[in-house]
């Protein structure tokens, strides 16, 4: 940014932050504005007053006479100086009833607009970027407010004086805009260096504080004790301060310089100012009691000076924090998932993929290339396929997180009517969809909010929680903790207890559960169950299917998806084979049965098990080297 366009955005920003305080505390506002304006009065008043007191001193007569005759003056003073402590109490007070919920309303503002954009348009890193940048200046509204009152109050007081000062003689106003314009002059630059240092080292921070974070996080705790990690993380840190050290130390000496610079231009234009006052007086332009007043205002000006620009400063470095909050918070809602669109038809039946590709913004190649397939409801599709195939990512484009590049993705009714994804009213869809994702959230709450967070404004239903937590086989573990379902599962708060990865999977599992929508996608859901519990789950999702859920399973656990109806091979991208576990098994050669094979070899089976689960046959254990 400019100087000319700083200047211009402050005002719109203050203004934008006025709005917000206005819209959450008009009363506080108010209150705020009409403190300032009096304290101003009261300035303007106190300069008056003590002009009035040094005319009746500098007159001629009886000291006595002077003192007495200066009396109503010096009463005045008196009052204006309370009262200007009562309104500085007052706006305090108010002050701190505002802040915060400006803050609130602007922070919450940013974040809702997050959370709606669209997935596929948090993957660009020209947008990623604009909306982390925008995580900073949340609190820099508060700050704003609190600088903007600060500086209002100042100006007022400045303005008093000047126009206290111009009534006394004209030339006393552009005396005190010399003094103030190299300050002002300092202040900016400082603020637009410390900006942009700030702006091109914001990487490198998120990068020191996510190493330190690593320290204390329990989950690495082995890793950097027995790996030794902790060290070279420690050498990082140490390395990277260094380097930040050297910047504040650059930022350092080119504030001094600027402050030796502004001060400098500042105490000429002082000195010029005391000797036009001196010029004034010696050829009796100036009475000497309205000199004595100048000197005082000049004074109490400098010094209300000096807080102007520190507070000016602040205020522009925060202008500039909240303008990308502003940023984010726009860019957001221009990447925001519709809020309308299509009524989906009243019962859906099916999702239909229809030659459907996608790539990843940024990505070289597609993930997806012309996929079809269909999803039924009372059916369980399994889609298999190697690392990287494009699994997750078609489960994305099912729940309507991702839009395809090309192709369509129908949503449709039992009649046959469909609505397709794009026109589709999302929220529709979203409501439509239960998600167990691989790295499926894991929140820092209590056992009951992490099943029943999956519900959406839903309020909570405990019986059902329990219900859903008995289908995943967790509600006995959860209730003979000693908080039971008000534990909160994370280790280090107070009720704070740590589950292991397999209990997470089940409360992940409960969590789908009480969503209890008609399309379940679930992404290795058993991947840290033991045998007994894997085969439970996988009859939970079977079971699903039997009460007209549809399920879709992305799994590499072949003797589960023998049973399913349809299972979708991915390769590459594409379906590469599709069919029934027996039609599948009949293609010599074909991808799945050569996965199945492998599988089932470390078994030392051919066949698919009866019950889902292949039993290692007697004696027929892992291979050595598989068995390290
Ligand atoms: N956010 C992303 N940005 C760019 N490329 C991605 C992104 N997510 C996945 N990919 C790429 O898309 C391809 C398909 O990934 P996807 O996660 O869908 O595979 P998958 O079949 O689910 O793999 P796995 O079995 O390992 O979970 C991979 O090549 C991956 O690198």
């Amino acid at each position: 940014m400019g100087f000319g366009q700083m200047a211009a955005a402050l005002p719109r920003m203050a203004g934008m932050v006025l709005r917000t305080g206005w819209e959450a505390d008009p009363r506080a506002l108010t209150g705020v504005v009409l403190a300032q304006i009096g304290q101003g009065v009261t300035a303007a008043w106190g300069l008056v007053a003590v002009n009035g007191i040094l005319t009746r001193l500098f007159a001629d007569g009886p000291t006595a006479d002077k003192l007495r005759e200066a009396l109503p003056s010096l009463t005045v003073l008196a009052a204006v100086s309370v009262a200007a402590a009562v309104l500085a109490a007052w706006s305090t007070a108010l002050s701190g009833r505002l802040e915060p919920q400006v803050e609130r309303a602007i922070s919450a503002r940013y974040h809702e607009a997050v959370t709606r954009v669209e997935v596929a348009a948090t993957e660009r890193p020209e947008v990623q970027r604009i909306l982390e940048a925008g995580k900073f200046g949340t609190d820099s509204a508060r700050h704003m407010l609190r600088l903007s009152v600060g500086v209002g109050n100042v100006l007022i007081g400045m303005v008093a004086a000047a126009v206290v000062l111009a009534t006394l003689h004209w030339t006393l106003l552009p005396m005190l805009l010399t003094i103030a314009l190299p300050k002002g002059w300092g202040a900016v630059r400082s603020a637009r260096r410390e900006y942009s240092s700030r702006l091109h080292w914001v990487d490198h921070r998120r990068a020191v504080a996510s190493l330190l974070a690593y320290l204390t996080r329990p989950h690495a705790a082995g890793e950097i004790r027995a790996h030794g990690a902790g060290t070279k993380l420690l050498r990082g840190y140490e390395e990277m301060s260094r380097q930040m050290e050297g910047e504040q130390r650059r930022l350092a000496r080119a504030q001094a310089h600027t402050d030796l610079v502004a001060g400098a231009f500042s105490g000429i234009a002082s000195l010029g100012c005391y000797g036009m006052l001196w010029w004034l007086l010696t050829t009796g332009g100036l009475p000497l009691a309205v000199g004595g007043t100048a000197v005082i205002a000049i004074r109490t000006s400098t010094a209300r000076l000096t807080s102007l620009v520190q507070q000016v400063n602040r205020l522009y470095e925060e202008m500039l924090f909240l303008t990308d909050t502003k940023n984010a918070t726009d860019v957001a809602a221009r990447h925001a998932i519709p809020r309308t669109g299509r009524d989906l038809p009243a019962l859906v039946r099916s999702v239909v993929v229809e030659d459907v590709s996608f790539t990843y913004p940024g990505a070289a190649s597609p993930s997806l290339k012309g996929v079809s397939l269909r999803v039924r409801r009372g059916e369980v599709t399994a889609l298999v396929g190697a690392n990287g195939s494009g699994k997750t990512t078609l489960t994305k484009v099912l729940a309507g997180l991702l839009l395809p590049t090309e192709g369509q993705v129908w949503w449709q009714g039992a009649g046959g009517e469909r609505v397709e994804l794009r026109e589709a009213d999302r929220a529709q869809v979203f409501g439509c969809v239960g998600l167990l994702s691989q790295d499926f959230p894991q929140w820092e709450m209590t056992a009951a909010t992490n099943v029943a967070i999956g519900a959406g404004e839903r309020p909570r239903d405990m019986e059902r929680v329990k219900a859903a937590a008995e289908a995943a086989d967790v509600r006995t573990l959860v209730e003979g903790l000693p908080h039971a379902w008000d534990s909160i599962v994370f280790k280090g708060y107070e009720r704070g207890v740590q589950l292991s990865g397999g209990q997470w999977q089940k409360l992940g599992n409960a969590r789908s559960r009480y969503r209890d929508a008609p399309f379940f996608l679930v992404d290795e859901p058993t991947s840290a169950l033991d045998p007994r519990a894997e085969i439970e789950a996988f009859d939970g999702l079977w079971a699903l299917a039997a009460e007209d859920h549809a399920v879709v399973l992305v799994t590499h656990r072949l003797a589960a998806t023998a049973k399913a109806d349809r299972i979708y091979v991915i390769d590459g991208g594409t379906i590469a084979e599709e069919g029934d576990h027996d039609q599948l098994m009949a293609r010599t050669g074909g991808l799945y049965r050569e996965m199945f094979e492998a599988q089932a070899a470390q078994y030392g089976l051919t066949a698919p098990p009866a019950d889902g689960i292949p039993s290692p046959r007697r004696g027929a254990g892992p291979r050595r080297e598989e068995s390290r």
